[in-house]
């Protein structure tokens, strides 16, 4: 019965709500009744989301199930877990109306970082030098996209509370290049804003193996200990390095746990979910559970366009609109990529003292077009798509519509909207002789299946990754 109530409050949040909202916050939520149906539980896949939609959608959902139901209301609550495997208890249990997150862990030391102003800039830099931070990553100069809104959301929360029960550690992953170091700088700079005195140290896991093997050497792991143990944050680039590495793991879980259990924070990158790298110990990949993990995922096109303008004015270059979608649509992995393309442009602009304009572009960037163009044919995307969905080439071509091929055949045309400079006639004539307003309501339905479907979006991603790095 309460689980029917919710089903219809989803169906009035979806209306009322932005796809976008509906579906990073609400869709992802799980329920479970109580036997007696007093009780209505919701499981939020995380600590973040648990606070996200405690904050800014927990008092209308109550309000639509009080307008849904007109005899006595559940009792609602949100945690942490999922409505098979609830989390333990202890995490995150906040009945609804829910007051604001509380650190629930005695122990957990928040450096008091509020109320400190800013250090003149030669202490910054003194102290830029000590923790390794890269002071231009910051999240002034980070932009903000639908693909890693949230681990930036995240990682500022982090920085403004370090230390919080649930968010530490917080671990952000993702492919190369899409920003995890930047926004992992961004907090070790802001935590260094509010508190100078913070002690902040940034290094890549490999520099961490190596001190440590260098200590045992040396006979200093006792030192080597204390000092990573005496930190404010700890920001381990890359953990996927650890992989294999036996005894480095066995430090750093001691190490691990000692800041967690001091309420030290702790952030770590790693280039995939960390429960996938092989040979990272079990102990390991749990304990980087307990916080907060976060996606990054490559932007799409309005972001790469945004990053594109926003480094250019970094650059004191005009980059007008056309240019830099031109430059966006073309260069689709990831952010190192697309910083390269615009920093060959921009030599290209000061060597021969020319406007930017698509000619330039496409001369100062032409092996790499050409290159992106051999890649990304229809035949290739047919091909991708085929192997993926484990059907024939030929299938997509066929007029047969049952669903195990109409489906993919959707997807491979509107990835090859996406992908490739081909006009609508020219992708319908590609699959099997079909007419435009089909391929047209191919990428209507895939965009439309794309925001409400996790799966599609995920498959979708997956190919256009696939295809394009
Ligand atoms: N959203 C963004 N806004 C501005 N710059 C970005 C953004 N994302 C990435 N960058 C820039 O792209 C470059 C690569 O980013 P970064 O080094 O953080 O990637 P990464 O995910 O850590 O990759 P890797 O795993 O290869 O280390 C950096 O110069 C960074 O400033």
């Amino acid at each position: 019965m309460s689980e029917e109530l919710w089903q219809r409050c989803l169906t009035r949040l979806e209306d009322e709500l932005p796809s976008q909202q509906y579906n990073m916050w609400i869709r992802p939520l799980q329920v479970a009744a109580s036997a007696d149906g007093a009780e209505l539980t919701l499981f939020a896949p995380n600590r973040f989301v648990v606070d996200w939609v405690r904050d800014k959608y927990m008092d209308r959902i109550g309000e639509v199930l009080g307008e849904l139901q007109s005899g006595a209301l559940p009792q609602l609550r949100l945690e942490v877990g999922s409505s098979r495997m609830p989390a333990p208890s202890a995490q995150s249990s906040s009945p609804a109306p829910a007051s604001p997150a509380t650190p629930s862990s005695g122990h957990m030391r928040t450096p008091e970082l509020a109320e400190s102003k800013p250090q003149p800039t030669e202490l910054g830099g003194a102290r830029k030098h000590r923790s390794n931070l890269n002071t231009g990553f910051t999240f002034a100069t980070f932009v903000e996209g639908k693909s890693n809104r949230m681990a930036a959301a995240a990682a500022q929360q982090v920085a403004e509370n370090p230390a919080s029960h649930g968010y530490n550690p917080l671990l952000l992953y993702g492919g190369v290049g899409l920003g995890k170091t930047h926004l992992m700088h961004a907090v070790g700079n802001e935590l260094l804003r509010r508190n100078p005195n913070a002690k902040v140290v940034y290094l890549h896991s490999e520099r961490f193996v190596a001190d440590m093997i260098s200590a045992l050497r040396n006979k200093t792991i006792n030192e080597f200990k204390r000092f990573y143990r005496s930190v404010d944050a700890l920001l381990i680039d890359d953990i996927q390095f650890f992989a294999g590495k036996e005894q480095s793991q066995e430090e750093f879980f001691h190490t691990f746990n000692a800041l967690l259990e001091n309420g030290q924070q702790i952030i770590l990158t790693c280039d995939k979910f960390p429960k996938e790298v092989d040979g990272l110990e079990e102990r390991l990949k749990s304990r980087f559970g307990w916080g907060l993990s976060q996606p990054m995922e490559p932007p799409e096109l309005e972001t790469r366009v945004a990053i594109l303008k926003k480094k250019a004015e970094e650059a004191k270059v005009d980059l007008p609109n056309d240019a830099a979608f031109f430059i966006a649509q073309r260069i689709r992995s990831n952010v190192r990529e697309l910083e390269g393309a615009l920093r060959r442009v921009i030599a290209h602009v000061r060597f021969t003292g020319a406007q930017i304009d698509i000619g330039l572009i496409k001369e100062a960037l032409k092996d790499l077009i050409a290159l992106q163009a051999r890649q990304i044919s229809i035949d290739n995307i047919q091909r991708v798509v085929a192997e993926y969905y484990k059907i024939k080439i030929n299938d997509l071509l066929s007029p047969r519509r049952t669903r195990s091929v109409a489906r993919p055949r959707q997807v491979a045309m509107a990835l090859s909207k996406e992908l490739t400079s081909h006009s609508l006639p020219e992708i319908g004539e590609n699959f099997g002789g079909r007419d435009h307003t089909t391929v047209l309501h191919a990428c209507r339905k895939v965009l439309q299946l794309r925001e409400s479907n996790p799966e599609i979006e995920e498959d979708y991603q997956s190919l256009l990754r696939t295809l394009t790095s």
